[in-house]
């Protein structure tokens, strides 16, 4: 993907997000620290903490699978981990229990209209989705990860909206 496209693209959807009352509303979100082809969030990530939104990033367990989500307080307190992928330096990171996180903007691989997800084949987010019930699950990615149907099972927790570059769009079974 070029940087450019990515740079220019993840604006557009960081747009979309700000028009969004109920990105507005939430006090307490949860986004992942993007990887170089996902959609962007560092420039959401400093939004929210201007807005001062409660901000926090998944913290990948010991245990294959697990994670947490850590406050963040800007992105000077984020490390480079495992697979490049950043995460917050563990001397500095607090865990919030997920049932107090409003809305979680979830990476994926596809979703399908119905706002089934299909992830990197690890189970973190099911797992975690599932501590954080009263959560409104966005799914966020290009709109071409956008699919007719992606194979579900039950274990998979599915999104209630999906945002991509396109807009914002509200999934079958979706909370208000
Ligand atoms: N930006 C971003 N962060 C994210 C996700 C994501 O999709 N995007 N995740 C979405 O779920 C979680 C991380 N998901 C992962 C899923 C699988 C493996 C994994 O299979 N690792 C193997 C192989 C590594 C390799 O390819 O070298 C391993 O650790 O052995 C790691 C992380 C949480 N953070
Ligand atoms: N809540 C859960 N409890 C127990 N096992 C689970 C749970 N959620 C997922 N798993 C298991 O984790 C494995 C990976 O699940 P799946 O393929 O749905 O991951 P994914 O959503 O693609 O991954 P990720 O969230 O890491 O991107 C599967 O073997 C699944 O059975």
């Amino acid at each position: 993907m070029a940087p450019q496209w990515v740079a220019e693209q993840s604006r557009i959807i960081h747009g979309h997000l700000l028009d969004w009352p109920s990105y507005r509303a939430a006090r307490t979100i949860m986004l992942y620290l993007a990887m170089a082809d996902e959609p962007q969030t560092d420039a959401v990530i400093i939004d929210a903490l201007k807005a001062d939104k409660t901000v926090c990033v998944p913290v990948l367990g010991q245990q294959y699978g697990i994670m947490e989500a850590a406050v963040i307080s800007g992105l000077d307190d984020l490390v480079t981990g495992r697979l490049g992928l950043r995460m917050p330096d563990p001397a500095r990171a607090k865990n919030i229990d997920p049932v107090l996180i409003d809305l979680v903007l979830v990476p994926g691989v596809a979703f399908d209209r119905g706002g089934n997800r299909l992830g990197m084949g690890a189970g973190y987010y099911d797992r975690f989705l599932t501590r954080a019930p009263q959560a409104l699950l966005v799914g966020m990615a290009w709109s071409f990860q956008v699919v007719d149907a992606v194979p579900a099972a039950t274990h998979d927790v599915s999104m209630h909206y999906l945002l991509t570059e396109e807009g914002i769009f509200r999934c079958g079974k979706g909370k208000m």
